[in-house]
């Protein structure tokens, strides 16, 4: 199945978002677990490779940054059973869920959707796909991110309050997946960025990434 999938984020559909998928993640920021799946959508216009910078989105004060595991979706389904849900995995990528935390703040406030926060050009960074064979069990990988050379994340995929069969099914049961669509599984933890910092993350053994954060106007 990897075939095109190597250029995923090329020829990429939608991004689904899981959310508060860790308790971690949703004690650090104060907020409850939930009982089914929160998800939210980003742009394929969000995607970017190394080599691109990310862009501090204009006006936003705290930007963060999430290490997540990426499910890229290999077969078309709706209403996926949650015991064929891995037949229609092609495999999974190490990306950033890069989020503007003070935008959001105000979203949640308001009862107003993520868009923003969430959907801006450069807020969806991602490594080299993995074939779905490279990786025997997605439920036991380290995820770690450092900035400027500095840790600031360290989680692994086992702690996911949702596992990745049971997400399948049930966003597929409102969102038909579509082959090049990804599933963002939700971070550990979350930390601030600045302009001129450099984000490195990893995946076990499998996967390193490296971007650089500029501001609004490019530089
Ligand atoms: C509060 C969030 O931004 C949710 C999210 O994306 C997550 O990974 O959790
Ligand atoms: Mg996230």
């Amino acid at each position: 199945m990897s075939g095109n999938f190597v250029k995923f984020a090329e020829l990429g559909r939608k991004i689904v978002g899981v959310g508060r998928n860790y308790r971690d993640h949703a004690a650090e920021l104060g907020s409850a677990i939930p009982e089914v799946p929160l998800l939210f959508m980003k742009p394929a216009t969000s995607y970017i490779t190394e080599g691109t910078p990310i862009k501090i989105p204009k006006g936003c004060t705290s930007l963060h940054h999430e290490i997540e595991l990426g499910v890229v979706i290999g077969q078309k389904g709706t209403d996926i059973p949650e015991g064929n849900a891995m037949n229609h995995v092609a495999g999974y990528v190490l990306a950033l869920d890069m989020t503007a935390r003070d935008f959001q703040n105000v979203a949640k406030q308001k009862g107003t959707p993520w868009d923003l926060a969430k959907g801006f050009d450069t807020g969806c960074p991602v490594g080299k796909f993995i074939p779905k064979a490279s990786i025997s069990d997605p439920h036991n990988l380290e995820l770690w991110c450092k900035v400027n050379g500095a840790l600031k994340q360290k989680g692994n995929t086992k702690d996911m309050i949702f596992k990745i069969p049971y997400l399948i099914s049930y966003i597929s049961q409102y969102f038909t997946l579509e082959p090049y669509d990804m599933i963002l599984t939700g971070t550990c933890r979350c930390k601030w960025v600045s302009k001129g910092d450099v984000i490195q993350g990893g995946l076990a053994n499998l996967a390193e990434i490296k971007f650089k954060v500029v501001g609004a106007g490019g530089s």
